[in-house]
C-alpha cells in the first residue's frame, strides 16, 4: 500500500503525521493482510541532493515535531531526491511524500518503533486522503502500483468512513456525488411528508424499545408479528433469502404493459418477465412513540459497519448472518423520467446503476410509468453502487424496508448478509439478471449488459455457456 500526500488546492495543507498514517493503515489493511514493513520515502520535484532534501524535509516537519520522529525512524526513512511529478502532482513547497507500507516482518517494524511513533502527538489537520498517481512507481521497495485512494468517499456524510482504492487513473473514474439518503428528482412522487402524517401502520402507543415489548407492536405486523431484527427474526430473513434464491412461479406478478420491457422497446410487445414479490420489513419511525434507539430502527440509522471499496465492496470486520450493511441509495425518479434519461444518454457506455421499485406490486397493483418510482445511483449514490453481482450465493440479499410510509410503492432497498461474512470478504448482491436473454439485458434492462465473472459454482452465465457449448457439439 502506498500513500502520496499532496497540497494541491489545499491552503491549509500540512504533511501527515506518522501516527495518523499508521492509524489509517491499521484501520484499512492490518486486519486484512499482514503489513510487514513501514517505510517513508520523501522527495522533491526539484533537483535537491539527498542532504538538502533531508534538511528541507526536517524544516517542513519542524512544526510537527517531526524532527524527533525523523531520528526515531531514521532507519525507516529513505530520502530520494526526486519523485517524478506524475507520481505526486501538487507538492508542499517542492517537497513530496510517499509513505509506503510493504510486507516483511510486522513484529520488527511495528514493534517498538511503531509504538513510540504512536505516542508522539502532533497536529492532525493534514488531509490524508487522496492518493493519486498516473503510472506504476518504482520505489526502492519495488513497484508500487498506481491507484487512486480516497480515505472517505462519503466526505463525512456517513457515521463510518468508507475508503476507496481504485486501480484506474483518476480521470477514468466515473463522476458521481455521494449521498447518504435518497433524493427525489423532479416529478417523482413519494407519498410521505411530515405534514401529512397519519398514524396508519405506526406504533403510536409504544414507548422504549419495541423489541423488548412482550406484545409485538403494529410495525411488526408486516413481518407476521415477528421483529426481523430480533434473534427470532432470522427465520424471516432466511425466508427472504430462499424466496430470492428459489422463487416459485406464484411469487411473480406478470403485468400487461411492463414498464421494464417498455423502457427497452418503444412499442412494447415483449411480455413481462415477472416481478418477484417480496416480503417487507417495517421499521418504527418518528411517527411512532417508541424511543429513537428502539431496536426496530436499523436501516434509518445508516451504515455502521466498516466497508472498503476496491473493485467491489469489502467488509473490514466479521459480520454475522442477517447484519444490515447498507441501503442502495440513489435518486428517485419515475419510470418515464428514467426512460427519458436513458434515451438521452444512449450510446454512452458508462455503467448504469438503476433499479425499479417493484417489490410490492402484487399487493397494490402495477403503477403507470409516470408514477412508478425507480432508483438511479449513476450520478448520485452511496457505497452500494460499488457492490458487484454474484449469482445465487451472494453474500448480501436485498430486502425492501418501509420506514416513513407503509405504502409498498416506496421503500428502502436494504442489503443484509446472507451468512456469516469474514473480514475482507467481498460483499456481493445477486442483481437478478437473466443471462439466458440473448440481448443480455432482458432480466435487468436498467443495468448495462455484462459477462458475468462472479466465479460462483452456481453462476447462471456459466450454465448458459455450458448449454450453448453442448448444443453446438450436438450440431457438429
Ligand atoms: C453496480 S456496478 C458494480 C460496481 C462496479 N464494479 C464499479 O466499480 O463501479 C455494476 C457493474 O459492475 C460490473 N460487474 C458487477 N458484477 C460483475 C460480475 N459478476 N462480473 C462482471 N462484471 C461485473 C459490470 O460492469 C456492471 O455493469
Amino acid at each position: 500500500m502506498s500513500m502520496i500526500c499532496h497540497s494541491s488546492s489545499q491552503s491549509d495543507f500540512c504533511p501527515p503525521h506518522f501516527d495518523e498514517a499508521l492509524e489509517m493503515v491499521e484501520e484499512t489493511h492490518i486486519k486484512s493482510c499482514r503489513v510487514e514493513e513501514c517505510f517513508v520515502e520523501t522527495g522533491t520535484d526539484s533537483t535537491f541532493d539527498e542532504s538538502t532534501a533531508q534538511d528541507v524535509l526536517a524544516s517542513k516537519y519542524d512544526h510537527l515535531s517531526f524532527q524527533s520522529e525523523l531520528i526515531l525512524c531514521k532507519n525507516l526513512i529513505k530520502v530520494i531526491p526526486h519523485i517524478p511529478k506524475h507520481i505526486a502532482f501538487g507538492c508542499y513547497d517542492g517537497l513530496q511524500f510517499l509513505i509506503g507500507f510493504a510486507r516483511k516482518d510486522i513484529e520488527n517494524i511495528f514493534g517498538e518503533t511503531a509504538k513510540r511513533l504512536k505516542v508522539i502527538q502532533g497536529r492532525r489537520s493534514s488531509k490524508l486522503c487522496k492518493v493519486e498517481a498516473d503510472h506504476n512507481y518504482h520505489s526502492s521497495h519495488g513497484v508500487i502500483k498506481s491507484c487512486v485512494y480516497i480515505d472517505d468517499i462519503t466526505s463525512g456524510e456517513e457515521r463510518m468512513k468508507v475508503s476507496l482504492e481504485d486501480g484506474r487513473n483518476a480521470e477514468d473514474l466515473p463522476i458521481y456525488f455521494y449521498i447518504p439518503n435518497i433524493l427525489v428528482y423532479k416529478n417523482a412522487y413519494v407519498k410521505f411528508s411530515l405534514a401529512r402524517i397519519s398514524h396508519e401502520g405506526c406504533c403510536s402507543h409504544c414507548f422504549g424499545d419495541c423489541l423488548t415489548s412482550p406484545v409485538p407492536c403494529v410495525c411488526a405486523a408486516e413481518t407476521g408479528g415477528l421483529f426481523a431484527y430480533s434473534p427470532g427474526g432470522l427465520k424471516f430473513l432466511e425466508e427472504c433469502i430462499s424466496l430470492k434464491r428459489e422463487p416459485k412461479q406464484d411469487h411473480y406478478l406478470y403485468c400487461r404493459n411492463c414498464p421494464l420491457q417498455g423502457s427497452k422497446n418503444e412499442k412494447s410487445s415483449v411480455p413481462c418477465k415477472g416481478h418477484l414479490l417480496r416480503k417487507f420489513i417495517k421499521e418504527c419511525w418518528s411517527k411512532c412513540r417508541c424511543n429513537k434507539k428502539c431496536g426496530n430502527r436499523i436501516v434509518q440509522q445508516g451504515i455502521i459497519v466498516k466497508l472498503q471499496g476496491k473493485g467491489g465492496v469489502f467488509e473490514l470486520e466479521d459480520l454475522p448472518l442477517g447484519a444490515f450493511v447498507c441501503e442502495y441509495v440513489g435518486e428517485i425518479l419515475t419510470n418515464t423520467e428514467l426512460h427519458e434519461r436513458n434515451v438521452q444518454s444512449a450510446g454512452n457506455k458508462n455503467t448504469r446503476y438503476q433499479v425499479l421499485l417493484d417489490a410490492g406490486w402484487g399487493s397494490k397493483g402495477v403503477l403507470k410509468d409516470e408514477e412508478a418510482p425507480c432508483l438511479d445511483a449513476t450520478v448520485y449514490g452511496n457505497v452500494a453502487r460499488f457492490v458487484n453481482h454474484r449469482c445465487s450465493d451472494a453474500t448480501l440479499v436485498e430486502i425492501p424496508v418501509e420506514v416513513e410510509t407503509p405504502d409498498h410503492h416506496y421503500y428502502h432497498i436494504s442489503l443484509f448478509t446472507t451468512r456469516n461474512v469474514t473480514v475482507m470478504e467481498e460483499l456481493t448482491w445477486d442483481y437478478s439478471i437473466d443471462f439466458h436473454d440473448r440481448n443480455r439485458d432482458g432480466g435487468h434492462p436498467m443495468m448495462n449488459p455484462f459477462h458475468c465473472l462472479c466465479g460462483s459454482p452456481f453462476c447462471y452465465e456459466r450454465d448458459v455457456r455450458l448449454l450453448t457449448y453442448v448444443r453446438r457439439r450436438r450440431r457438429v
